[in-house]
C-alpha cells in the first residue's frame, strides 16, 4: 500500500534534523585537522579535543530529542554514556561519506591511523566508515539513526527500558517510511541501515580495548571523556 508520512511524523523529523544541524563541532576545532603537526602525540591530542567537542554537541542534540528530558534523570545519563561511542563512530563516519571540503577526509584518516590505535582496531574502524559511506545516507537518515542509537533501551543501568522503547519505536517506524520513500529503488536500504547499528555494537567492544591501550601508554583524556567513558 502507499506509504505516507503523517503530519506528526513530518514534525518529528523536522525537529530531529533541526537539532542535528543546530549542534555541530565549531569550525575552529575541526579546522585544526588541517593545521596542526602530524606526530602521534599531536594527532591524539587533536582527536581528543574533537571527541570532547563532539560529546558536548551530542548532549545538546540529545536534549532536543522530543521526550528525552521527560525520562528518569539517571536513565538520561545511562543512555548518553551507553551511546556516546556509537554516536561518535556514526558522526565521524558521516564525515567520511560526506566528501568534506579541503580534503578533511584524507587528513582525518591520516590522523586516526597515526594516533596510537593498534592495527587490529584500525581495520574494523575503517571497514565501518566504508560501509557507512557506501550508503550515501541523507541528512534526515543520519539524524534519525543517531537519535535511534541514543534511544537504545538495553544500555547498561537503564531502569525504565519501556519508557525508552516508547521514544525509540516511533523513530524507527519513521526511518523505515523515509527509507521506502527516499530509496524506492532499494527495498533493503532500511535493513542495511539497521545493519550498521549492529556493527556499531561490535565497535563498542573494540573501542574499550583502544582506550585501555591508550591508557597503558599513559595517554590523558579530558575530564568530560573520563566521565562519559568511566576512565581514570
Ligand atoms: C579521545 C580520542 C583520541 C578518541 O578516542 N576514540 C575516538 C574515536 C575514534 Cl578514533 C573513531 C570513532 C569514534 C571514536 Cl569515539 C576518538 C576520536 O573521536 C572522534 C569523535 C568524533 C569525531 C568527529 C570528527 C569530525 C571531523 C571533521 C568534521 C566533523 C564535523 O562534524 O563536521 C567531525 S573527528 C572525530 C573523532
Amino acid at each position: 500500500e502507499k506509504v505516507a508520512i503523517t503530519k506528526e511524523q513530518d514534525a518529528l523529523v523536522k525537529l530531529i534534523v533541526e537539532a542535528y544541524n543546530k549542534h555541530q563541532i565549531p569550525q575552529d576545532v575541526t579546522k585544526k585537522l588541517l593545521q596542526e603537526q602530524y606526530s602521534t602525540e599531536e594527532n591524539f591530542l587533536l582527536l581528543t579535543e574533537i571527541a570532547t567537542s563532539q560529546v558536548q554537541v551530542l548532549v545538546e542534540f540529545t536534549k532536543n530529542i522530543p521526550g528525552f528530558l521527560s525520562l528518569d534523570h539517571e536513565d538520561q545519563i545511562a543512555l548518553l554514556k551507553g551511546s556516546a561511542v556509537e554516536a561518535m563512530f556514526l558522526r565521524s563516519a558521516q564525515v567520511f561519506s560526506r566528501k568534506m571540503p579541503k580534503g578533511h577526509t584524507v587528513v582525518l584518516e591520516e590522523r586516526i591511523r597515526k594516533s596510537g590505535i593498534s592495527e587490529e582496531f584500525i581495520t574494523p574502524l575503517f571497514n565501518f566508515y566504508k560501509s557507512v559511506g557506501e550508503l550515501h545516507m541523507m541528512l534526515e537518515e543520519q539524524a534519525l539513526l543517531t537519535a535511534i542509537t541514543i534511544l537504545t533501551p538495553d544500555r547498561p543501568y537503564v531502569k525504565d527500558q519501556q519508557a525508552v522503547e516508547r521514544l525509540q519505536e516511533p523513530m524507527v517506524e519513521l526511518l523505515k517510511k523515509l527509507c521506502v520513500l527516499q530509496h524506492p529503488q532499494e527495498p533493503q536500504y532500511f535493513a542495511r541501515l539497521l545493519g550498521r547499528l549492529t556493527e556499531l555494537r561490535t565497535l563498542n567492544h573494540y573501542h574499550a580495548e583502544m582506550l585501555t591501550s591508550w591508557r597503558v601508554n599513559d595517554h590523558k583524556f579530558t575530564p568530560l571523556l573520563c566521565e562519559i567513558w568511566d576512565v581514570q
